[in-house]
């Protein structure tokens, strides 16, 4: 096959593994979520899948029992992962073992695991055994779309290696402003961001391990901050956390909320936050909270992505992404992953 079409079928086929893992997202805590695609000589795809949830079978695994099932295995020559297969015996048994154990002859890799168990070791184990190994990183340029499908392979795995590597959550900031530049809603109502951006809130609430706010926010709007609005939410339900100072008194609404199942972190610190949600097993949070939250988190650098949706007097939005790290899970969100690519150095 001309070197052409090889690169046109990864990149088709990194799509769609990025598409399966994404599907994932906010499921396989303390996992990260991982996609791969399993192609044939001619670089159709036998198979695509993900890992599911903590325990389960990883992508590559699932994937390898897709094509036994129907009797493919012989046929497997590329295999596609968002993330370096492991080498090492966790909870379930080595995926590299399981590729070497087929003919595949190419393994691209999304990037690297950043768990020190595997570390390379993964790559290293296939290529000794004579398979060849490509790293989507040395041939973005060839790969359709290929800056796009890296930011999307880091994105996947930006709150697990947060959550791993430096016991913090990874905490994804949502703010909706008016054309005032205000952030409280019209008298009577929670929010005033149009249906696509509720969507894309949705959505978010969805991918994410727990959605965190504040105790002005639950005094003011007693929000249900539940996922709503998405046919495809897989039975996900986001913890529900709420930030209160120990100095001040519960929230009033402390009743409604134990109901709803609220969970209340309190907090002498904010700077504890992040440590404290990881501790509670949340690798990736989204803050709906209101001004005074927000301006906490801004002053000491407390957030890693913060999406602003700006309502324009014409009705239309805005929607800008400001990151502290150069990957961000907020590259698997069609809308906001081109703003994220366009800027791709441009994170503080
Ligand atoms: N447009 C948007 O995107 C959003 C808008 N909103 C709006 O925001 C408004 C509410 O905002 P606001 O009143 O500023 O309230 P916040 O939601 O920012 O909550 C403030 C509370 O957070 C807790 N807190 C603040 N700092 C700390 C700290 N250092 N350590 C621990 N806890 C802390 C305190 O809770 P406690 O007092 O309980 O101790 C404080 O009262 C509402 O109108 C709501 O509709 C809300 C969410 C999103
Ligand atoms: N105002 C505002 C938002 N605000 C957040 O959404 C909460 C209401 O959500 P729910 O209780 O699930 O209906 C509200 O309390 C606040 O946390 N979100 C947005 O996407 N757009 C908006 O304009």
């Amino acid at each position: 096959m001309a070197d052409g079409s090889v690169y046109l079928q990864a990149g088709k086929a990194f799509h769609a593994a990025v598409a399966e893992a994404s599907r994932f997202v906010g499921a396989t805590a303390p996992n990260p979520p991982v996609g791969c695609a399993l192609l044939d000589a001619e670089g159709a795809i036998l198979a695509v899948a993900a890992h599911h949830r903590a325990g389960a079978l990883h992508a590559e695994a699932n994937a390898l029992r897709s094509c036994a099932e129907r009797g493919l295995t012989d046929r497997i020559a590329t295999a596609i992962v968002t993330l370096e297969p492991c080498n090492h015996t966790g909870r379930t048994p080595p995926c590299a073992e399981g590729l070497l154990a087929t003919p595949v002859k190419t393994i691209w890799i999304g990037c690297a695991d950043p768990n020190p168990k595997v570390a390379g070791g993964g790559a290293a184990r296939l290529e000794r055994e004579g398979r060849e190994v490509r790293w989507l990183e040395r041939e973005l340029h060839s790969v359709p779309d290929g800056r796009l499908l890296l930011a999307q392979c880091r994105g996947l795995i930006a709150p697990f290696i947060r959550w791993s590597v430096d016991q913090r959550a990874w905490l994804t900031v949502k703010q909706a402003v008016n054309t005032d530049g205000l952030m409280a809603p019209p008298t009577g109502r929670t929010t005033f961001t149009s249906n696509a951006a509720l969507n894309l809130a949705h959505r978010l609430r969805r991918a994410t391990d727990a959605v965190v706010t504040a105790g002005g926010t639950v005094r003011a709007d007693l929000p249900g901050l539940d996922v709503r609005r998405i046919d495809d939410h897989m039975g996900r339900k986001p913890r529900m956390l709420v930030v209160c100072s120990r100095t001040r008194e519960v929230p009033q609404n402390w009743l409604t909320m134990a109901e709803r199942r609220f969970e209340v972190i309190f907090s002498d610190s904010i700077e504890e936050v992040p440590k404290r949600l990881a501790e509670a097993g949340v690798l990736w949070g989204l803050v709906e909270a209101g001004p005074t939250l927000l301006g906490e988190l801004r002053a000491r650098s407390l957030w890693d992505d913060w999406l602003r949706i700006a309502v324009r007097p014409d009705g239309n939005e805005d929607f800008s992404v400001e990151r502290r790290h150069e990957a961000t899970p907020l590259a698997l969100f069609d809308e906001l992953a081109g703003t994220i690519v366009a800027g791709q150095n441009d994170f503080t």
